[in-house]
């Protein structure tokens, strides 16, 4: 293992520790293997053409009528060739002067050169029609995979294997733009090989099975390969995915100063060389199968197709062949040969991109029986009231609830300041209010509605946040506050959140005003400060204009003007809302109507502030502790 840290040569520091062992085992993990006999494979040809056609006719029927036509077009131009080869050569080598051959054979030589014409220009055609097809399939495929994804509870997240299962499912995505092409390739090797074996067969009837042993063994030999292709790629999703997470973090210019500054760089390059070799060796270690594979079908192939000439031989000296025959059956034998190889390696090839494709379906199938699946009811659009009755909730895997038991009610016009020490279960309790998270027991009811029922794109409707981690999207920064909402044209309403979070001067200066587009790795982006950004998250909020608005931790990186702006704003706007903020800023909690103070996922004290400050309990304590400087 090479280690690039300079620092981590010397022979008093230990070694940095390799990156842990991942396994794709997903709870709801299907290998597609375990039923990957090669007559499952055979089985499941025809349901992976027709799911590839319906596809493919959903997003572009002109194109799949083309590639169809060229298709048909191609075989029968090849069996139209091959047909009136072995009628030429017939007429060329039978009795008579040689000009009479030749004009015997004239005719059929003429149609054997139109119908190659017909196949060329069919066969560029339906590349065209696979050129046309493919783009549009791939499209799809994407989009419904980050649809799905963004619409899975957000519990998923946090089921064991739903990340590997995704990244399995992505490399499916990506090879779905091998599928057209396999099926088409395996489609015209398929008529070519109907047409070629009528004709081998009208020449002799032992010829087509012959030749058809001659194939099996690189059929098969294609299909071992791919198994064993696919199995390296299962052991390796799991640390495929991890890789291409820390590449991101890496490389992204966002977290660029963190690594340098920390003196980071040698241990991530040691780290991803290390995740990356051991992907490797999983590869290498299925070499030499694959080698072994590769020639044992080669060498039986190889025997085969000795026995297929032997027979042809045989069958030309004993006189059960005529001369003229014989020599069109090499012919023959060389056309239909190679139709039947592509028949079978272009099914093997079928059979391995359906094995991604298979991912792919699975964890579409996964991520639509992790969709909400609340019901129907819906939600005033004027809350005036949301009531806890005792929510808990506890993460996947976790022992302990991060919420134990929470009763309280909101109304509208309310101001509710939570706080509480680290991982107390203030932001879980946000996302249970909001229904981003369902209670595992107990209810969280809006106007009576529970939320566990309730539609909840509806609740959603209603909700405005300000998460603790938001997301700076590289989008136009009149986009960056109006994401979510309608589209309109007038920006009046833009300017009045960008003015009450104090940021007229910055989105002035910007190049382009509103119009700038976020994001300072693409060309012509502008960037903001952290805080700034943190203004226009507030901002965003704000726009919203909903009856229930949560900020966590909203103003952790703003300055004092810009906190002011924000607590005044939120002030001014409260009497017609419930806002709920999170805060470790103890002092901000003076402009809410009610405390809560959280410990272990429970409620322990709640009241105003100057209760709470007087009354010797945690919240007293954190106040202390704040000012003991
Ligand atoms: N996505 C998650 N998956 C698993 N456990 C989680 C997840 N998010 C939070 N937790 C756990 O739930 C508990 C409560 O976390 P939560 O984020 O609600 O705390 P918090 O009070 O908001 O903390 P902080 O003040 O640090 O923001 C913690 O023990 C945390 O480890």
């Amino acid at each position: 293992m090479t280690v690039t840290d300079a620092s981590t040569k010397s022979a008093d520091v230990p070694p940095p520790p390799p990156p842990a062992t991942i396994n794709f085992e997903g709870k709801f993990g299907k290998n597609p293997l375990a039923d990957a006999s090669f007559a499952a494979m055979c089985r499941r040809l025809p349901a992976v053409l027709g799911h590839t056609a319906r596809m493919a006719w959903a997003v572009d029927r002109t194109g799949v009528v083309l590639l169809l036509v060229c298709q048909a077009l191609t075989g029968v131009a090849a069996a139209v060739v091959l047909a009136f080869t072995a009628q030429a050569m017939t007429r060329l080598l039978g009795d008579g002067i040689v000009s009479e051959r030749l004009h015997a054979a004239f005719p059929a030589l003429v149609i054997v050169t139109a119908a190659a014409a017909v196949g060329r220009v069919s066969g560029a055609l339906s590349s065209y029609a696979d050129g046309r097809i493919t783009p549009l399939l791939t499209t799809e495929a994407d989009i419904a995979l980050v649809t799905a994804v963004c619409r899975v509870e957000s519990s998923a997240y946090g089921e064991d294997g739903f990340a590997d299962r995704q990244e399995a499912a992505e490399i499916g995505v990506t090879r779905t733009r091998l599928m057209v092409q396999d099926a088409q390739r395996y489609l015209s090797a398929l008529i070519r090989m109907i047409a070629a074996s009528g004709v081998i067969t009208t020449l002799h009837p032992l010829m087509l099975p012959l030749l058809l042993l001659a194939v099996l063994p690189a059929g098969a030999g294609a299909v071992l390969l791919a198994r064993v292709d696919y199995e390296t790629h299962y052991l390796n999703v799991g640390d495929r995915n991890v890789r291409s997470m820390m590449r991101w973090w890496a490389t992204y210019s966002r977290f660029g100063d963190e690594v340098r500054a920390n003196g980071m760089t040698g241990y991530l390059t040691y780290w991803y060389r290390a995740l990356s070799d051991r992907i490797d060796q999983r590869t290498l270690t299925a070499a030499p199968r694959m080698l072994r594979i590769t020639l044992t079908t080669n060498a039986l192939g190889g025997v085969f197709l000795l026995g297929t000439w032997a027979t042809l031989a045989w069958l030309a000296t004993t006189g059960r062949v005529a001369l003229p025959v014989a020599a069109t059956a090499v012919v023959a034998v060389q056309t239909t040969l190679a139709a039947l190889s592509q028949f079978v390696i272009h099914g093997a090839a079928l059979f391995h991109t359906s094995l991604y494709l298979a991912d792919m379906r699975s964890f579409l199938d996964l991520a639509g029986e992790r969709a909400p699946q609340r019901g129907e009811s819906t939600i005033p659009e004027r809350v005036a009231e949301i009531r806890l009755d005792e929510v808990a909730y506890r993460y996947p895997g976790k022992e302990e609830p991060a919420v134990a038991g929470v009763s309280l009610t909101l109304r509208r016009g309310e101001i509710l300041a939570i706080v509480g020490e680290n991982g107390s279960g203030k932001s879980t309790l946000a996302k249970l209010i909001t229904g981003i998270l369902l209670a595992d027991k107990g209810h969280v009811l809006w106007d009576g509605t529970d939320l566990a029922h309730a539609d909840p794109d509806a609740v959603w409707k209603r909700t405005a946040l300000v998460p603790q981690n938001f997301a700076c999207w590289p989008l136009r920064a009149r986009e960056n506050i109006t994401l979510g909402q309608p589209r309109t044209y007038d920006d009046t309403p833009v300017w009045d959140v960008v003015d009450a979070v104090g940021m007229r001067e910055a989105i002035e200066k910007l190049p382009q005003g509103l119009d700038t587009l976020l994001a300072k790795e693409l060309w012509g982006g502008a960037e903001l400060s952290g805080g700034q950004w943190q203004r226009l998250v507030c901002g965003r909020a704000l726009y919203r204009q909903t009856p229930l608005l949560i900020l966590d931790e909203p103003t952790s990186q703003m300055d004092a003007r810009g906190e002011h702006s924000v607590f005044l704003e939120i002030k001014r706007i409260a009497a017609q809302r419930m806002t709920i903020v999170v805060t470790h800023q103890l002092e901000n909690t003076r402009l809410a109507d009610r405390i809560l103070v959280m410990d272990k996922g429970r409620v322990i004290e709640q009241g105003t502030y100057d209760d709470l400050a007087g009354g010797g309990g945690l919240f007293a304590e954190l106040v202390a502790l704040a000012q003991d400087r």
